[in-house]
C-alpha cells in the first residue's frame, strides 16, 4: 500500500496494529506515523518498529491518507477538536473506539467525513486479530475494500452493521481478556501440581490455540469437539461435571453482557 496511515494515540491497541500491519508487509514503517501525548509511548513505537512519531496530533492528521483515531473514547471530544481542520476532505478516517457511534464522531467533526468505524483486539500484533468495520454513507466501495485490506493484514475482518458493534466489543474486541484469564488459570492449576510455570503456560495457550483451530477449520459444533474429549468414565467429564457446578458458562455470558452493557452506556454518555 502506497498510502500513509497515521495514529492519533499510540498505545496498546495502535501498537498491536502497527505491528500487525508491519510484520505483513501491508506498509513500510515510512509510511506509518503515529502521534501521542506520552513520551515513553513514542519512545516505544520507535524503539519497538521505527515508524515515525511526533508529539503533534496536527501533524498526523496533516500527513495521513488513512488516520486512526486510536486514542481512549473520552478523549474524543478534545481530540477531535484539535484535528479537525487538518484533515483533508478525502482523509479516509478509522475509529477503533468503543462506544463511540458513527454520529457522534460525525457531529463532532460538524461536517462531513469519510469515516469508519472499527473494533479490532489485540491479537493483531501477532496476525491473529478478529475486527468488525462499520462505514458511514461517504465511504465509496474502494476506500471500504482499502480499509478491509489493512485489517486483513494482521487477521479475519468482516463489515456489518453498526447495531451490532456493542456485541462485538463483547465476544472479540475484550475477551481476549477473559482467555488470558482462563490461560492463567489452567496454568496455575498445573504449577500447583509441579510443573514449571513457563511450561504450564505454553502447554494451556497451545490447548486453547490448538481447540480454537479447531472450532474454526473442522465446522464442528463445539458441544461435539467437547464431548469427543471426555471418554466415558474418564478424566475430562470430572473436570466438565465441576465447571458446570461452578457455572463457568453463566460466569462467562454474565461478564460479556456487563462487557456489552457498558459499551452501550459509553456509546450513551459519548452521544451527549
Ligand atoms: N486495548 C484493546 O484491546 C482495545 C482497545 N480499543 C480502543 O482503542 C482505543 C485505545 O485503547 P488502548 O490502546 O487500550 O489505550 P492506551 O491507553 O493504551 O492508548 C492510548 C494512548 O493515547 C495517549 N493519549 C492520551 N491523550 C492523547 C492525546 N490527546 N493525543 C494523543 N495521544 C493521547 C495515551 O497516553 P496516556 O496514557 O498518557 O493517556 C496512550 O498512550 C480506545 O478507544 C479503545 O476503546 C479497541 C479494541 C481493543
Ligand atoms: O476495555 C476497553 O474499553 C477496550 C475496548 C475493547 C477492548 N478494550
Amino acid at each position: 500500500m502506497n498510502k500513509i496511515i497515521g495514529f492519533i494515540g499510540g498505545g496498546n491497541m495502535a501498537s498491536a496494529i502497527i505491528g500487525g500491519i508491519l510484520q505483513s508487509g501491508l506498509a513500510p514503517k515510512e509510511g506509518i506515523i503515529a502521534s501521542d501525548k506520552l513520551e515513553e509511548a513514542r519512545r516505544l513505537l520507535q524503539e519497538r518498529f521505527g515508524v515515525r512519531i511526533t508529539e503533534d496530533n496536527r501533524k498526523t492528521a496533516e500527513t495521513a491518507d488513512i488516520l486512526f483515531l486510536a486514542v481512549k473514547p473520552h478523549l474524543f471530544p478534545d481530540v477531535i477538536t484539535e484535528i479537525k481542520d487538518s484533515i483533508r476532505s478525502d482523509t479516509l478516517l478509522v475509529s477503533i473506539a468503543a462506544g463511540q457511534s458513527i454520529a457522534a464522531i460525525e457531529g463532532r467533526f460538524g461536517r462531513e467525513i469519510r469515516l469508519v468505524r472499527a473494533m479490532p483486539n489485540t491479537p493483531a500484533l501477532v496476525g491473529a486479530a478478529m475486527s468488525a468495520l462499520s462505514p458511514n454513507q461517504n465511504v465509496c466501495e474502494e476506500e471500504l475494500a482499502e480499509v478491509v485490506s489493512i485489517f486483513e493484514s494482521f487477521g479475519a475482518c468482516e463489515v456489518i452493521s453498526e447495531t451490532m458493534m456493542d456485541a462485538v466489543v463483547g465476544v472479540s474486541g475484550s475477551s481476549p481478556a477473559y482467555v488470558y484469564m482462563f490461560i492463567e488459570a489452567m496454568a496455575d492449576a498445573a504449577v500447583a501440581d509441579g510443573m514449571p510455570r513457563a511450561q504450564a503456560y505454553k502447554f494451556a495457550a497451545q490447548a486453547v490455540l490448538g481447540s480454537a483451530k479447531m472450532v474454526l477449520e473442522t465446522n464442528t459444533h463445539p458441544g461435539a469437539l467437547k464431548d469427543a474429549v471426555c471418554s466415558p468414565g474418564g478424566t475430562t467429564i470430572a473436570a466438565v461435571a465441576v465447571l458446570e457446578e461452578q457455572g463457568m458458562r453463566s460466569a462467562v455470558i454474565k461478564a460479556q453482557r456487563a462487557c456489552v452493557e457498558k459499551s452501550r452506556e459509553m456509546g450513551k454518555e459519548n452521544s451527549k
